[in-house]
């Protein structure tokens, strides 16, 4: 249909309708059917975001009831059940229209292009819709507000906030092998002669309101990382910082640089950043952390909010794709503590809301990929081209798990002459608290494994990794349409989406997350017991940051990956990692056990830093290219909306073979586009990517979601996964649509393995395993029963 061709009496309609590309001709034939005949009135477009479709809804001219129209594809193989199970997910929806509608409504009728609720929910109002409710974004979640009058020592608690920012059960707690932190070794290179390590909190003499808020944190003993990282930092001294995922860093540079603050500005009887109106000029942060992604940062705001309550320290967090109006606003207000991801800092800056010059603490969290090749050109800009101090009032702190030795040497660029380097562990190291597992998994086989191991599990919060956005909103809907309760992220979805599936993701609502390497680094979420690596990435670094997803502080968990023969380039490594942590090396490994390996390594010496060159880095920087021109505002993270994964062009692994790596070994396509892969050959298709199954993907809203013609097709050695390709196009059409058969992609070869991994004393489901699954979702997220059934403590 020529929507543009369209009479101008439908002009209001069609600009609602392409407000969501990838379901606009759909919504739009519902739309014109609903009103030329007169069926209804008031008719609108409801995005439902978890569900991952557009409704319609509208009003009955006869009886005044309210319709919610589920528009459908042609092709797509609904049944009442499913719609009725549509209806029941409408619940959880953010918006209160869908909610009050699937509490009310009845399944009623099915037509061929639209499923019908009916309901008699109230009348639709726009100011409780979330999208328009500026409230809702994460950067203006509250933060203690002190006030002119209040003094130190007198200031009121805030019992609604205390109980949002210290609620246990959103809260990771410390797990049985807590104490083995400490057996872990523990290096230093640098700084003071020698300092003493702390034994408890009391010791690192913090300014009393920290020292309350460690308290209400239920924080008792500090993490090895937090022992010797505090008395460095609290002595002045630069850091370069290496520890375990999930060993505390985060409080091991927000405690000294918040107590700091708070110290001199007792001392100083400084202005408060925090007084309503006060200040409407730019703000001044005193402490800048900057970081990879998004949810990281929002993630070290709530820690800043936490660590900072009733105290007149305050923090405010700015990312890419939130409002920056919105953002703005909370910088006018004054900020002393500003979370930033770098694209968005600079916009800020070159918009006039942020000046660095107060800016006494330097924070790069996850600093290794904050200082790669994608980011550093920005990362320059801010340290060296703003009005940021440069001299020894600066004082600079770099942390992560992963120190590769490129990013060492760059390192040294942004520190003092005497920074210290410390290490916990082996740098690149991982926990021992994590078992890992790795099967071999053909691309062909990976569905249906995922599936089964999934099911082989008990229900638990599970994060999937994928190598591309389009493979995790496919993922995403193959699981769906089996009734598992999953949703994804990644860096095509607009910030709002991304926001509400990570908390859909937290809450447990969605307790299978399918996501891009955006949720590699950093995100500390509760009883994530499964990682399950089903693309596995080359570069051993992320993979120690994505399986660090679990086992965090102390407790156990479980990573899967799949393996085959495209993934040699991290089996030297891997397997290195997995003797170190004493775990099984499979049989397919073994070839690349190296009993001549040095499994202690340590910083580099200044000499060995010296002869490290920019170009030493590409094996490093897997995620290189393709950021630098995309840093402003858009994408602060692995990507932007319109070419995703530009950066794997140069990535091009030495002596690969073309006929086993889709598109040629990692062309510049997004999810090994059509063009590099026919070239290719044989090998693994690109069909492979929509793959078997014939499962037809939910179109997606917002933009680029990867549901467009034809990026399916392209040569595929396996031709019957391709059923459905062709003409029609439309909307996602073509991708394997209507072929339930699909192309006989086989589990058997994996049953073994998979049944095989649950956790002690953990059972497989018995029978009907999706609704179990479904079940502990839609009858709230029990995580207290859920760890014992785990084996957790
Ligand atoms: N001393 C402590 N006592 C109890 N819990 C702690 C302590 N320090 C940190 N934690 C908790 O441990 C969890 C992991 O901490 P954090 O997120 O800082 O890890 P990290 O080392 O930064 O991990 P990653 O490398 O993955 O970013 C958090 O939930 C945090 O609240």
């Amino acid at each position: 249909m020529d929507l543009l061709s369209l009479h101008p009496k439908f002009q209001d309609l069609k600009e609602e309708c392409l407000q969501f590309p990838d379901h606009a001709e759909q919504l739009f034939q519902v739309y014109l059917d609903l009103t030329q005949a007169k069926d209804f009135e008031d008719v609108h477009v409801i995005k439902a975001p978890l569900l991952g479709r557009c409704l319609i809804e509208g009003v009955h001219p006869d009886n005044g009831n309210r319709y919610l129209v589920l528009p459908t594809l042609a092709t797509e193989p609904w049944s009442v059940t499913k719609m009725e199970a549509s209806l029941s997910a409408l619940s959880n929806e953010p918006d209160p229209r869908l909610k009050a509608a699937a509490a009310s409504s009845t399944f009623s009728s099915t037509t061929q292009m639209e499923h019908r609720f009916t309901s008699n929910w109230s009348p639709r109002d726009d100011n409780a819709v979330p999208d328009d409710n500026p409230e809702s974004w994460a950067c203006e979640k509250p933060v203690y507000e002190w006030k002119e009058d209040y003094s130190e020592g007198t200031a009121p608690s805030n019992s609604a906030l205390e109980a949002e920012l210290y609620d246990e059960e959103g809260r990771l707690s410390v797990g049985v092998h807590f104490d083995n932190y400490h057996k872990i070794s523990v290096s230093r290179k640098g700084g003071p002669d020698t300092y003493i390590a702390l034994t408890s909190f009391a010791e690192a003499k913090f300014h009393p309101t920290i020292v309350d808020n460690i308290k209400r944190m239920n924080y008792s003993n500090p993490t090895p990382i937090q022992k010797h990282a505090i008395p460095l930092l609290m002595s002045g001294y630069d850091l370069l910082a290496c520890a375990q995922t999930g060993s505390g860093k985060t409080a091991a540079f927000l405690l000294p640089v918040l107590s700091k603050i708070l110290t001199k500005m007792s001392r100083d009887a400084a202005p408060l950043a925090n007084r309503p109106g006060a200040r409407r000029t730019k703000a001044s942060p005193q402490a800048l952390i900057i970081l990879p992604t998004r949810e990281l940062a929002i993630q070290i705001f709530d820690e800043a909010r936490r660590f900072s309550y009733m105290s007149r320290v305050r923090p405010v967090v700015i990312y890419g794709g939130a409002e920056m109006r919105v953002q703005k606003e909370q910088l006018a207000r004054g900020c002393d503590i500003l979370i930033a991801t770098p694209g968005r800092l600079v916009d800020a800056m070159e918009r006039g809301a942020v000046a660095l010059d107060s800016v006494r603490y330097l924070v790069l969290d996850e600093a290794d990929r904050v200082l790669d090749l994608g980011f550093e050109e920005t990362i320059r800009r801010i340290l060296l081209s703003s009005d940021l101090p440069r001299d020894e009032g600066l004082h600079t702190m770099l942390f992560s798990a992963t120190f590769p030795p490129t990013i060492q040497a760059l390192a040294r660029d942004f520190m003092m002459d005497d920074y210290c380097r410390l290490r916990i562990g082996r740098i690149g190291g991982t926990t021992t608290d994590i078992m890992q597992k790795v099967i071999q998994v053909e691309e062909y086989d990976k569905e249906e494994t995922l599936h089964e191991l999934l099911l082989s599990q008990p229900p638990s919060r599970t994060l999937v990794f994928v190598e591309t956005k389009r493979r995790a909103d496919y993922l995403d809907d193959l699981l769906y349409n089996r009734q598992l309760p999953c949703i994804s992220l990644h860096g095509d979805r607009s910030q709002r989406e991304r926001e509400l599936a990570l908390e859909a993701f937290k809450s447990g609502r969605s307790p299978i997350l399918i996501a891009t390497a955006v949720a590699a680094r950093g995100l500390d979420i509760k009883d994530v017991y499964h990682v399950i690596n089903y693309d596995l990435c080359d570069d051993i670094d992320e993979y120690v940051h994505r399986i660090g997803r679990t086992a965090r502080a102390g407790n156990p968990g479980l990573a899967t990956s799949f393996y085959n023969d495209r993934n040699y380039m991290i089996a030297p490594l891997l397997t290195k990692l997995l003797m170190e942590c004493q775990q099984e090396v499979p049989e397919f490994l073994k070839e690349y056990i190296s009993h001549d390996v040095d499994y202690d390594t340590d910083f580099l010496e200044p000499d060995a830093l010296d002869q490290i060159t920019l170009t030493d880095r590409a094996p490093d920087t897997p995620y290189s290219g393709g950021y630098v021109d995309k840093m402003k505002g858009v994408s602060n993270e692995y990507g932007s909306a319109s070419s995703s994964n530009a950066g794997y062009g140069p990535h091009t692994p030495p002596g690969s073979d073309p006929g086993h790596h889709l598109g040629g070994g990692y062309g510049p396509s997004d999810v090994y586009g059509p063009g590099p892969s026919s070239a290719s050959g044989s090998g693994y298709g690109t069909a492979g990517d929509y793959g078997p199954g014939g499962v037809r993907p939910r179109p997606r809203i917002g933009s680029g979601s990867g549901l467009e013609p034809g990026t399916g097709s392209g040569s595929s050695a396996r031709s019957g996964s391709n059923t459905g390709l062709g003409p029609g196009a439309g909307l996602g059409a073509g991708l394997g649509a209507g072929s339930e058969s699909g192309s006989g992609a086989s589990s058997s070869a994996n049953a073994g393995p998979v049944t095989s991994l649950g956790p002690p004393g953990s059972e497989s489901w018995d029978s009907n395993p999706a609704d179990k699954y479904r079940d502990v979702q839609s009858n709230g997220w029990d995580s207290k029963q859920q760890s014992v059934a785990l084996g957790w403590n």
